[in-house]
């Protein structure tokens, strides 16, 4: 709720002030005004059945499908169990579906024209709305803060959290500001923004902090463009990304389905939304300024997404980076296939892929279509390349009935690309959509990680323009040399407008179901462990450790995406770091990977001294990974924030030691010798009578640890202050609940086609 201060704050902390339930040990409670669900989270609902718990605000959740669905033409759709051939993604849609009637959710499945990747669908409906909070099982739920909402990803265990509480405890982060001074040049792209701003910071520069990205530059650009940048924050490690909302924002969510209804309430909610912007002396922890005129169109040369360089670069020489990382960059070249000082505009493609929740929006069609136009104009090269295969995904039904509506269709397909129905697809292809190992593809998504788009194949992150460019010459291109002057840019375009797609949303608004399976008469935590425990208790871990040494180490790499269809939380041991420990071609383990090797097959630690283990996707398929292998306890210099986070969840310790400490313990490991992590005493024991190292942990995580408590138990315990803000929401932002979408009862009125005959 709107808190009274005198205190200069950023946005950031307004939004999280204002969302406060409770505070007192451990992390503060927030209320949380958003939920969207897609198939991957779906055993959430497992632990919610196992409870007999409810979903207790269905009119703040809306649920669509998008990972694991084919993205084949949909005319003969008529459901998924016939659809979808692939047994393990089908069941996954399967049982999301059985989920959303069993707990009467809102739910865009495949025959629903408003289906498509979460973060496309949340803006796209006014769902996501300034100064809410908002979450999702999936990383880039930073999409969200480019309304000035602080949205972040969770794991599994917390959607389940927020399904039975509408609540989520939150540590609060640093404040991070990122400005974007002055003027962009002609072909560079929020994209190469994004990308050019992760080659500065690195995957770990906002880790630990919510970014607010500020400047003219951010200022100056469309809803969708500041989507893509607060997308990718994420991959600059951060728990979310922030930009204050203005007219541009309000411009553009002013009669979307579930924004506030246009007349008071809208006036209601702009007044409020207005006041959603970083005051003038609020401090900031961590400030970044880059110049715009420094941007130019940026690929990534490597596996992670702070391997940046300008298109007009080389391939860039291990030697020219610090000792430290050298190994992760001769690694990288190796598996991308490339020769260090080779221009980056000599480097041929198989494929390219247009789409995802960073770039599968109307504006990225458009971009991309402007530069096949403006080759056919030109007489430069106007099909795409004869060796390369290209794919346009919408990220959306309507995005794509824009598009067709537009004739964007007709544009991409007379120049050869594949036009396909809405989802993930080859972002990260957990349905057929991927590389064959070593194809090489111009990609408008987000990861570049190795085998993030099939094994072995390689990836270079760029903008639609630049995928557009690469697609048409088969190569990687500088956009800017086949676009000609930018004054008819919009030649050949017709831009319509999405109020021609929207249909008023009747969402159902049933009662709020009560917090907790019974009404909670606990008291205190040690009452509440009777409610919660379920976890197994962390006390002392002994056991041979692993030792590890990878930078970077990101969750696709600890559990690959053809694993995230299991309809279980164990059994993932075997899987372990798949991608390095089996033989990509014989499936045989690697005979000198240190899991396949004793004493290491029996590992309850982890030792790494690459920093930033666990980033990327909050797939808790990771923690679970490792639990089932037998690893209890981790110990390194920094995480990936959700990965820390999903691995508290399931019991396991994270411990952050300095680099030099972490390296004793390295030798330890690779010396094949035991240690011990004793939480109670705060210390990890070392073998041979070496002298003890003490680590630091919350004091609130330390004791859920040692008993065992899983936190749904523990919020049940502030029933009432739950209630109260649920009370006080309605009073202060009436339009945050479900029964402000559309009049009770309102038909449902059949979309508009443009004119046009839709395909399913
Ligand atoms: C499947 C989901 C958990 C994951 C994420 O969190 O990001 C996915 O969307 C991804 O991009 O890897
Ligand atoms: S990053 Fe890719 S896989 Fe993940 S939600 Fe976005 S489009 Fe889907």
């Amino acid at each position: 709720m709107p808190v009274p201060t005198s205190r200069p704050r950023t946005l950031y902390d307004k939004v999280f002030e204002d969302h406060v339930v409770h505070s007192g040990e451990g992390d503060t409670l927030i209320y949380i005004d958003r939920h969207l669900v897609h198939e991957v989270t779906r055993l959430a609902f497992e632990g919610l059945r196992n409870a007999g718990r409810k979903v207790r605000r269905p009119d703040c959740t809306l649920v669509t499908v998008d990972h694991n669905i084919p993205t084949t033409t949909r005319k003969s759709f008529k459901n998924v169990s016939s659809f979808i051939t692939e047994t393990d993604s089908r069941a996954q849609v399967e049982a999301l579906e059985d989920n959303v009637k069993e707990f009467g959710l809102t739910y865009f499945g495949m025959s629903d024209k408003r289906q498509g990747i979460v973060h496309i669908i949340g803006p796209e409906q006014g769902f996501t709305l300034p100064g809410t909070t908002v979450v999702c099982g999936d990383s880039h739920t930073s999409t969200h803060g480019a309304f000035g909402a602080l949205a972040f990803g969770i794991g599994t265990s917390e959607v389940e959290h927020v399904l039975a509480t509408q609540t989520l405890p939150q540590a609060k982060s640093k404040n991070m500001r990122i400005s974007v001074e002055g003027e962009l040049s002609e072909g560079v792209m929020s994209k190469d923004i994004v990308l050019h701003i992760i080659g500065v910071i690195g995957t770990a520069g906002g880790t630990g902090a919510v970014i607010e990205f500020a400047g003219s530059a951010i200022r100056s650009l469309s809803m969708e463009a500041r989507m893509s940048i607060c997308n990718m924050s994420i991959e600059g490690g951060a728990r979310a990304g922030m930009i204050a909302p203005d007219e541009i924002t309000f411009e553009y969510l002013k009669g979307r389905p579930l924004s506030p209804r246009e007349g008071e309430e809208w006036e209601q909610a702009v007044a409020y939304w207005r006041t959603l912007k970083t005051d003038a002396g609020a401090k900031y922890d961590i400030e970044v300024e880059i110049k715009a005129e420094d941007i130019i169109p940026t690929v990534t040369w490597g596996t992670s997404p702070q391997d940046t360089v300008p298109i007009t670069g080389v391939v860039p020489n291990p030697a020219d980076f610090k000792e430290s990382v050298r190994p992760n960059v001769v690694r990288s070249l190796e598996y991308m296939g490339l020769e260090s000082g080779v221009p980056m505009e000599e480097v041929k493609i198989d494929k390219a892929f247009f789409g995802s929740c960073t770039n599968g929006r109307i504006e990225d069609m458009r971009s991309a279509a402007r530069v096949i136009l403006a080759a056919e104009k030109s007489g430069g090269p106007a099909k795409v390349a004869e060796w390369v295969e290209a794919m346009v995904v919408p990220g959306s039904g309507l995005v794509k009935q824009q598009a067709e509506a537009e004739g964007l269709d007709v544009i991409f397909k007379r120049a050869g690309f594949d036009w396909r129905e809405a989802g993930c697809s080859m972002c990260l292809g957990m349905n057929p959509d991927q590389l064959k190992p070593q194809e090489r593809c111009a990609s408008t998504s987000n990861r570049n990680f190795e085998g993030r788009q099939g094994a072995g194949g390689r990836t270079h992150l760029m903008s639609p323009a630049m995928v557009a460019a690469a697609a048409l010459t088969g190569y990687l291109t500088d956009v800017r040399k086949m676009m000609g002057s930018g004054s008819d840019k919009d030649a050949g375009l017709k831009i319509t407008s999405y109020h021609d797609y929207l249909q008023p949303m009747d969402l159902p608004h049933p009662p709020i179901e009560p917090i907790g399976d019974k009404p909670s008469e606990q008291t205190s935590l040690q009452q509440a462990a009777a409610a919660s425990a379920g976890l197994p208790p962390f006390t002392v871990v002994q056991g041979s450790a692993c030792p590890w040494s990878r930078a970077n180490t990101d969750t696709d790499l600890i559990i690959p995406k053809q694993f995230l269809k299991t309809l279980l939380r164990t059994g993932l041991g075997a899987a372990l770091f798949w991608p390095v420990r089996y033989d990509i071609k014989t499936g045989e383990p690697v005979s000198d990977f240190v899991l396949n090797k004793e004493p290491y097959t029996r590992s309850q630690i982890l030792v790494s001294t690459g920093e930033n283990f666990g980033c990327g996707s909050s797939r808790e398929h990771a923690p679970w990974a490792l639990m089932d292998f037998g690893i209890r306890a981790l110990i390194g210099i920094s995480y990936g924030e959700i990965f820390k986070n999903n691995c508290f969840k399931n019991g396991m310790l994270c411990i952050e030691l300095p680099a030099a400490e972490v390296a004793l313990l390295h030798k330890d490991a690779e010396a094949g010798l035991e240690l011990a992590v004793d939480l109670p005493n705060q210390q990890i024991l070392r073998p041979n009578g070496e002298a003890p190292i003490p680590f630091d942990v919350d004091p609130f995580r330390k004791h859920c640890l040692i008993n065992g408590l899983d936190d749904i138990g523990l919020t049940f315990q502030h029933k009432e202050a739950i209630e109260r803000f649920d009370e006080r929401r309605t009073q202060i932002w009436p339009w945050l609940d479900g029964v402000g979408y559309a009049k009770k009862g309102q038909k449902v009125v059949p979309l508009k086609t443009g004119g046009k005959k839709m395909e399913w």
